[in-house]
């Protein structure tokens, strides 16, 4: 498979998202958020006033499997069935079967100017050798694209958010092919670096983020068991 223009790009940003994943939110972070199995971090950094706050977000989902969440959330085809703060996404090229370029318009929050998104997505399988079940991830970053000017009063936001999801099975039957999706549990690691890319009044964007992250994960999430629930796991 040929490299693309962004394939070295995209492999220190995976590798910085895998390392980040590990650290820990014991020191720094808050927890602005938690609802069952759902724990939601946040730290608290603004870059010249604009409210950056990094957000972590941990969650367990029972009868499905990380390849399917991760798939469900890098497909273009399901996106407006569980985003609901846009308002259009479209693919303005494909780099390789798991690597497009997305261009989003955002729902407009009063009284912030609308916001734009314009990212790279790859979807990738990372096989670990001491645990049966690989790890699979979706990477959205920012990158420019000349099918994507930045055209007034539209603001662009800049986005690195990482999606990381392990795949436990419990009680193991003998043989696998009898794995039941009562079986299947997912931990997912939820990771959003945005900057709004302009003045929002910086109470506004945490009251939103606070209600909105939290809000997206679990519909997304529960989207995700709803389609997979009669068909057959995908792992
Ligand atoms: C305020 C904050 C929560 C930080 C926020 C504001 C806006 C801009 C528009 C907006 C959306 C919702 C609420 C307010 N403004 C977008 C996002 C955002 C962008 C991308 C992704 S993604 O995970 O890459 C899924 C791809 O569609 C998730 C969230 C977040």
């Amino acid at each position: 498979q040929g490299k693309h223009r962004l394939a070295n790009e995209i492999e220190r940003i995976v590798q910085e998202h895998l390392q980040y994943v590990r650290e820990s939110v014991s020191h720094g972070w808050d927890l602005i958020h938690q609802e069952g199995e759902m724990k939601v971090y946040r730290r608290e950094v603004e870059e010249n006033g604009i409210v950056i706050d990094p957000l972590k977000c941990f969650h367990t989902i029972k009868g499905v499997t990380g390849h399917e969440i991760c798939r469900y959330f890098w497909e273009y085809q399901y996106r407006m069935e569980w985003e609901t703060t846009l308002d259009s996404t479209k693919i303005i090229e494909v780099l390789d079967p798991d690597t497009v370029i997305f261009f989003q318009l955002h729902k407009r929050v009063w009284p912030a100017a609308q916001r734009d998104s314009c990212f790279w997505s790859h979807i990738r399988c990372i096989s670990n050798s001491e645990e049966d079940q690989p790890t699979w991830l979706v990477v959205n970053y920012t990158t420019p694209h000349p099918l994507a000017p930045i055209k007034s009063p539209q603001v662009r936001l800049v986005a690195n958010v990482a999606l990381i999801c392990e795949t436990i099975i419990n009680e193991p039957p003998l043989n696998p092919q009898d794995i039941k999706r009562e079986n299947l549990e997912c931990k997912l690691t939820y990771v959003a670096l945005i900057n709004p890319g302009g003045w929002v009044p910086s109470v506004g964007v945490r009251n939103v983020a606070k209600r909105e992250y939290p809000r997206f994960i679990k519909r997304f999430t529960s989207y995700v068991v709803d389609q997979t629930r009669d068909k057959p796991i995908l792992f």
